[in-house]
């Protein structure tokens, strides 16, 4: 079979916002899936966990702009039998948007090549995530953003212009300064093509090197087989990410470092890591022979599924045997601190890092507890609570304490 590209999702396209903004429901008309799953988020109405739906982009030749923008393979304006041609499949990551779930929110940031931004206009911009989003939105590094001004269906034409006026002081003078603010309704699904063309336009697919050994950080892993299976029908554990370099292939030998947490004698604990094969290679509904970077993919394979139900395996990294990657569990870089306190409703002033402090580290989709061992103005060393995949270049997020909740503190790039 010819291998097409356009058969699996090419670019990870993330929400991020204030609490009930409208992400998920901006995520359920490009896509036409809910996101939110588990009994706990349907009952508080919330995303707590991230949540991920692929969706296509296909425009119709006979509709002009923006209709000819449409999330379906059937032409909603034109006769029946019309098919609008697919220009991209994405996946979408979507992400928490409540105060205490900001750590959530970053790890999944980790695997975004570009962001959606969901502003409510009803509401008077920033509000506090608004804000903490938008600045770890440009920490880990994004460069795309797209400003979703949604709910306007429920304001004045005046409240929508003081909205934008908002948002526009926002981003003035920022790293995010041109980015487009696309208004629309997500509840009622206007101006989605709109939506649709600038993403087209704003968040291009990254240049990926498939040169390189496959590198998956993995954002979930799970156990596919219902309750009672019994041991000789039992599918192979499945763990979720997406590919950031090279390719996998049905067949191809793994490791999932650090891996897998063991007890040694004296309770210390140390991480083994995990070797396999992929059995099968999953975006949504589309199984391929062949992944290659960009979108969700889920790879089977042969581990006992014990070892990646719940989520268990979130944080690692999947390669192939002969890369060798270092594990660090104690990390030293340049930092910079931000000069506010951001996330909070009242304005604090951040004080100096000091030494003994505890933060939260975020690596990728890492996340670990840590203690400063040692700090000056520029130069922080942290002692890790639990080992991650050394990446250089990659970049730690930390987040500090404050009032009880992990706060967006500061960030610094890995040099190994
Ligand atoms: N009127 C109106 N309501 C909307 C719109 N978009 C979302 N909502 C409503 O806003 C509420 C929150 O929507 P969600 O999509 O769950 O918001 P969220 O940003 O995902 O929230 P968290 O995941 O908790 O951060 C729901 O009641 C939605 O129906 C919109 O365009 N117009
Ligand atoms: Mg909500
Ligand atoms: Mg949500
Ligand atoms: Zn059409």
């Amino acid at each position: 079979m010819a291998y097409e590209k356009k058969e699996q999702p090419e670019v990870n396209i993330g929400t991020a916002g204030h609490v009930d903004h409208g992400k998920t429901t901006l995520v359920y008309s490009l896509t036409g899936i809910w996101t939110s799953k588990h009994s706990e988020e349907l009952k508080r109405g919330m995303t707590i966990k991230l949540g991920y739906a692929d969706g296509g982009i296909y425009r119709c030749s006979n509709c002009p702009f923006p209709e000819e923008y449409q999330p379906l393979p059937e032409c909603k304006e034109c006769p029946s039998g019309s098919e609008p041609e697919l220009l991209r499949r994405i996946s979408y990551v979507d992400a928490p948007g409540h105060e205490i779930l900001m750590t959530t929110m970053l790890s999944g940031a980790a695997i975004m090549d570009g962001a959606l931004l969901v502003i409510a206009a009803n509401e008077k911009c920033p509000q506090p995530q608004t804000f903490e989003h938008f600045k770890a939105l440009e920490i880990i590094g994004i460069k795309n953003l797209i400003i979703v001004q949604n709910k306007v269906d429920v304001v004045s034409r005046e409240r929508a212009r003081e909205s934008y006026n908002e948002i526009k002081r926002l981003i003035e003078g920022t790293w995010a300064e041109n980015a487009p603010i696309i208004p629309i309704s997500a509840l009622k699904g206007a101006n989605i093509d709109v939506l649709m063309a600038a993403i087209q336009k704003y968040i291009p697919t990254p240049e990926r090197d498939l040169t390189k050994p496959p590198l998956m950080h993995i954002v979930r892993s799970f156990d596919v087989n219902k309750p009672g299976t019994p041991p000789e029908k039992l599918a192979g554990g499945v763990v979720g990410g997406t590919l950031s370099q090279g390719e996998l292939k049905i067949g191809d030998e793994i490791v999932i470092l650090p891996g897998m947490k063991v007890k040694k004698s004296g309770g210390r604990e140390e991480y083994q890591a995990i070797y396999t094969e992929v059995t099968s290679l999953r975006f949504g509904e589309i199984e391929v022979e062949k992944a290659l970077p960009g979108g969700l993919l889920a790879v089977g394979t042969k581990l006992d599924p014990s070892i990646t139900k719940r989520d268990q395996l979130i944080g690692n990294v999947l390669t192939i045997p002969n890369n060798k990657l270092p594990i660090i569990d104690h990390i030293e870089m340049e930092y910079h601190l931000l000069e506010r306190v951001v996330g909070a409703k009242e304005f604090i002033t951040a004080r100096p890092i000091q030494a003994k402090e505890r933060l939260m580290i975020t690596i990728g989709t890492a996340l670990t507890k840590g203690v400063v061992e040692r700090v000056s103005s520029n130069v922080i060393e942290i002692s890790l609570s639990k080992p991650i995949v050394g990446i250089s270049g990659s970049r730690a997020v930390f987040s500090r304490e404050i009032n009880g909740k992990w706060r967006l503190a500061g960030w610094g790039i890995l040099k190994l």
